[in-house]
């Protein structure tokens, strides 16, 4: 097989194997297959609409059972979804199911949430569950209510016996996802589990063996990660491996019961922006004592000696560093003066790239924080920390020695896999996203996922404001301040997005120093998360929030705040993404309610910090007596850019998935 072996995407018309590890194999994929895919994926991408998948039916087939479920007890209601598993199962066993299939189980699970939860499931939310169900990424509009639409989809699902995978950005989403809706599948008597960070055996294993299992990404993938390993190790008959190893009870050794279906909110976060950083099992081996403290030390030192430029260069949006070859000579010097590993070029080699990688690619209260005498990583698209992570490959040592905090053991690989090739093994596989199209082609071309946008509920009644430039981060935090001030004067509540702890810390700083009471929400200040977001639609309000409330953050408005314009959104950068952006943008105006979005930006912002942005930082100031509105071109240009040097960053990890470990890998502890 080859190292870039991939499955083929596209629905699997054969029954699931409950009883084994499912998971899709790996099949060889020529060149010609997968240029093939591509091609498919630009028409697939942009055609991907309502009338052409015939998705509409669905809300007719609905309507049909509808009316015979409505004078049912709640006693025969539940029985009539029991009545309803084994069609389903058998439907759902044939390959992708149609609307005739499905209504049943729509009208019967739309009743059931109309008595528990006091919503009645919306027909655009019929449609995304069954474009889901078919196979594709549903595109809803920010707030159109996916918690409620995945309803359908993960409950059809388990009614047909499929072990579901809901998978989220976070563990804070996934754990309210489920409670929010768990009065419906404990009516419907499907059990639920939420894997969170911390928890061990044997509780992780009792958890992947409910229905319908709620998790974040990273838990997920780093289950099967695990899973993966101990197969590996046992040798034998894979049936017969795996039904020793999940073997009921505290003995199971693996954790779940394979990749099933998996439906993923948030699915552009999930499967293209966090698919940058591959995920590590590290461990502690012989190879990891060798790399002893004096030695990292004395790599920090000569990283420290180099100059940039001349013996290294830093790429920053590729998060990446360059010796030069004059670098590599004058390092070459210093190994000869040196002992032990240091000697060896291509281990100090790879110290001193680390190194400098500490120095010059992750800064505090950005990329992390110090906490308690550790270093904790701050994950960059959600904003939370991870505290049970590490960087791979000394990385984060080299970084513990540059914060003067104690050292923890490093660690050696020992298991490696990108998000990537973990998502393409489900044997099916649906997302939902408020921001889908702008990475349509990539969903299909990696991943074999259709976008299907659906119709909003109600109109987008958002109003957006023109963007103001300012020459410097103080005349932005500045102005922030001041525009927060007037605006909270008229009692709106204005959330203000920020990009880092860091600059969350700033912006607070300015308020406070201009007496404007208001809520910190970042990785530091994360007590009571749920009670600052409650608060964040409360006439007055004014929070502070990092990436952590970019997505999925429900803002509820309080009475009388929809007739002063709604939320005010107040956005202070552009990120990498334009998705991330937008999701920021999505916090306001959910529901069809009235929302305001405002973006301030300084021409020192970290989207033009870098070198490779020297134009457009140019052009930005050249542009912006012009007015902001021409300047903000030079903003968009550049994220443009990141945009795609990102989107090939994915292309060659994946590529080179089984090949030699990256820097930036992301290391969870082995057991
Ligand atoms: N059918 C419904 N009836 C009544 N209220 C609903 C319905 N569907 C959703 N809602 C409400 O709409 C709000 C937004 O829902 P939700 O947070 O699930 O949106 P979302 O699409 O996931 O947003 P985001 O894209 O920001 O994650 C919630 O307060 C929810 O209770």
């Amino acid at each position: 097989m080859s190292e870039l072996a991939a499955p083929r995407p596209g629905p699997r018309l054969t029954l699931p194997r409950i009883a084994g590890y499912a998971e899709r194999p790996e099949s060889e994929e020529g060149k010609l297959d997968r240029l093939g895919r591509k091609l498919i994926g630009l028409g697939v991408a942009r055609t991907a609409g309502l009338r052409r998948h015939g998705l509409s039916a669905i809300l007719t087939e609905t309507a049909q059972h509808e009316a015979a479920l409505r004078p049912l007890t709640d006693a025969e209601l539940r029985a009539a979804a029991e009545a309803l598993r084994a069609p389903l199962r058998l439907a759902i066993a044939q390959g992708l199911p149609d609307a005739k299939m499905l209504g049943p189980a729509f009208a019967l699970l739309r009743e059931a949430a109309e008595r528990t939860l006091g919503m009645r499931h919306y027909d655009v939310q019929l449609l995304g569950a069954f474009a889901m169900l078919r196979g594709a990424v549903a595109e809803m509009r920010t707030g159109e209510g996916k918690t409620l639409c995945a309803t359908l989809a993960s409950c059809t699902m388990a009614l047909a016996g499929v072990p579901v995978h809901v998978i989220t950005v976070n563990d804070y989403l996934a754990l309210r996802d489920r409670d929010l809706m768990r009065p419906l599948y404990d009516f419907l008597g499907l059990s639920t589990g939420v894997v969170q960070a911390g928890q061990q055996e044997p509780e992780r294993a009792a958890i992947y063996r409910a229905d319908i299992v709620f998790g974040a990404n990273k838990e997920i993938a780093f289950d099967y990660l695990r899973d993966r390993m101990v197969l590996r190790r046992n040798p034998g008959n894979l049936r017969r491996k795996v039904e020793r190893l999940s073997a009921e009870g505290p003995g199971a050794v693996l954790r779940m019961r394979g990749l099933h279906f998996a439906l993923i909110d948030e699915a552009d976060s999930v499967l293209i922006d966090e698919a940058r950083t591959p995920l590590v099992i590290s461990g502690s081996t012989d190879v990891a004592r060798n790399q002893d403290p004096g030695f990292l030390r004395r790599a920090l030192r000569a990283a420290r000696q180099l100059d940039e430029g001349k013996d290294y260069r830093i790429h920053p949006n590729e998060h990446r560093i360059e010796i030069t070859p004059k670098g590599a000579e004058r390092l070459e010097i210093m190994g000869e003066y040196g002992s032990g590993p240091f000697r060896v070029g291509v281990i100090r080699d790879h110290a001193v790239v680390q190194a400098l990688s500490a120095l010059h690619l992750f800064h505090r209260d950005n990329d992390y924080v110090v906490r308690d005498g550790k270093v904790q990583i701050v994950d960059e698209n959600t904003g939370r920390i991870q505290e049970d992570r590490s960087w791979s490959e000394g990385l984060h040592q080299m970084i513990e020695l540059k914060e003067d905090v104690e050292l923890t053991e490093p660690r050696a690989t020992l298991s490696r896999i990108s998000y990537q090739r973990v998502f393409r093994r489900y044997q099916r596989l649906a997302g939902m996203t408020g921001t889908a199209s702008d990475a349509a082609w990539e969903l299909y071309s990696v991943y074999g996922l259709g976008v299907i946008r659906i119709p909003p509920h109600k109109g987008d009644r958002r109003r957006f404001a023109r963007d103001r430039i300012f020459a410097s981060e103080a005349a932005k935090c500045r102005a922030i301040a001041a525009r927060t001030a007037e605006l909270h004067d008229t009692g709106t509540p204005v959330l203000i997005g920020t990009r880092s702890v860091g600059a969350s810390e700033r912006i607070s700083a300015e308020l406070a120093l201009a007496g404007i009471a208001h809520q910190l929400l970042n990785a530091v200040q994360d007590a009571d998360e749920a009670a600052v977001v409650a608060l964040a639609g409360q006439r007055g309000a004014v929070t502070v929030a990092t990436n952590m409330a970019g997505r999925g953050t429900d803002i509820k408005l309080a009475p009388g705040v929809a007739e002063l314009g709604g939320l005010h959104v107040l956005l202070t950068v552009r990120h990498d993404s334009r998705r991330v952006d937008r999701q920021l943008e999505g916090r306001c105006g959910r529901q069809g309610d009235p929302g305001r979005v405002e973006r301030m930006l300084s021409l020192e912002d970290e989207l033009l910090g870098s070198k490779g942005a020297r134009w457009n930082r140019r052009a930005a100031r050249l542009l912006r007596p012009l007015g902001p509105g021409v300047a903000a071109l030079a903003f968009r240009a550049r994220q443009r850019r990141v945009e795609r040097m990102h989107g090939r960053m994915r292309h060659d990890l994946l590529a080179a998935d089984r090949g030699l470990g990256s820097l930036l890998a992301l290391s969870g502890e082995a057991e």
